[in-house]
């Protein structure tokens, strides 16, 4: 099949990855590259955070998870093992997610800060730099014509047997199907890193959500989680209280410059879209609405769209 993937992203290029690996001919099509897009602001920690945690999204993470741990054996693809804490300040957390780490325990009395309970466990992240630019570059070498252009409409787009939309929070514009889309918008600082390996993630913080993810020489520091803002734009207070929120956590962190700033917008949905679109005449996949959990779901899903599109 001749397909057309809409979007650049760490979705859209895992899918086009996918789909020329299977053997169709793949083109992508976005007005802006994975970097400048939200994958290029994510903390590209591996955890299903902002989707619910359905067998679907499970299963999905999980496929995720092997094929990273896997990428991860050549440091050239951005792809690290670390360990780190999930954090919870809830009396019932969800702890759904565990069945897709090999490695994890529950935090023992006194190993948590107080109010606090928690998941020791171990999981891939992705440098984003790095991770991107060597899937952009293995999305090439695979023969897939990446064009840099603005989408209009399905109607638009030429030559091809079937379209798969993957444009993140943008999607519903092109399909005009879907009200329940929102933007999530996340900021980042990203700090020198003092030497952490470890990352800490404690999403019901009573102060904000706050997490601490140390890649090669940064830190990624966050974050917030506004849902239907669109403003990309650095807020510099909002830095100021992530940074106040981060030291609090990670005392190593206080002294450290920042090194970079950056505003994603999350895809937010009830659920993750991954389906058949009907009516555009021809075979149509959405594969958007993420949320937190583009990196964590993006090669689960890619297979699912292959899958879907071949029996299609
Ligand atoms: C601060 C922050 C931290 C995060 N941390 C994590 C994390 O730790 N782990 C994790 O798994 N996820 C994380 N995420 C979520 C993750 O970044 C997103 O789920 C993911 O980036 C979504 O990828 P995407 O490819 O769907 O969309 P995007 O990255 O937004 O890409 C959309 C693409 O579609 C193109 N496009 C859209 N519409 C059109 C059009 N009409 N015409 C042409 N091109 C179009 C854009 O140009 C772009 O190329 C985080 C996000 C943020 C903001």
């Amino acid at each position: 099949m001749r397909v057309t993937v809409v979007g650049a992203g760490v979705v859209g290029l895992t899918v086009a990855h996918e789909l020329a690996a299977a053997g169709h001919a793949v083109r992508v099509l976005a007005d802006a590259d994975a970097q400048a897009s939200t994958s290029g602001a994510a903390a590209a920690l591996w955890f299903p955070h902002g989707v619910p945690h359905t067998p679907q999204v499970l299963a999905s993470a999980a496929a995720t998870y092997r094929r990273l741990v896997d990428l991860a054996r050549d440091p050239a693809t951005g792809v690290r093992v670390r360990a780190g804490t999930v954090l919870s300040r809830r009396p019932d957390p969800d702890r759904s997610w565990t069945s897709a780490v090999p490695e994890h325990r529950v935090l023992g009395p006194g190993e948590a800060p107080a109010g606090a309970s928690g998941v020791r466990c171990t999981v891939p992240l992705a440098v984003t730099g790095t991770y991107l630019a060597w899937l952009q570059e293995q999305v090439r070498r695979r023969g897939v014509a990446l064009e840099r252009r603005a989408v209009g409409s399905l109607a638009e787009v030429e030559g091809a047997d079937a379209v798969v939309v993957a444009g993140g929070v943008r999607s519903p514009a092109l399909l005009g199907d879907d009200r329940t889309t929102v933007p999530v918008r996340g900021q980042v600082a990203r700090l020198a890193n003092p030497g952490l390996t470890e990352w800490v993630t404690d999403d019901d913080n009573p102060d904000g959500l706050t997490y601490v993810v140390p890649r090669d020489g940064d830190v990624v520091c966050g974050g917030t989680g506004d849902v239907g803002a669109w403003d990309r734009s650095v807020d510099p207070a909002v830095e100021d209280a992530v940074l106040r929120r981060v030291r609090a956590l990670v005392p190593a962190l206080a002294d450290r410059p920042v090194l970079s700033r950056a505003v994603g917008l999350r895809p937010g949905r009830p659920d993750v879209r991954l389906e058949p679109v009907e009516g555009h005449g021809r075979p149509v996949v959405a594969c958007y609405g993420h949320g937190g959990a583009g990196f964590t779901l993006s090669w689960g899903d890619a297979g699912r769209v292959v899958r879907l599109l071949e029996g299609a």
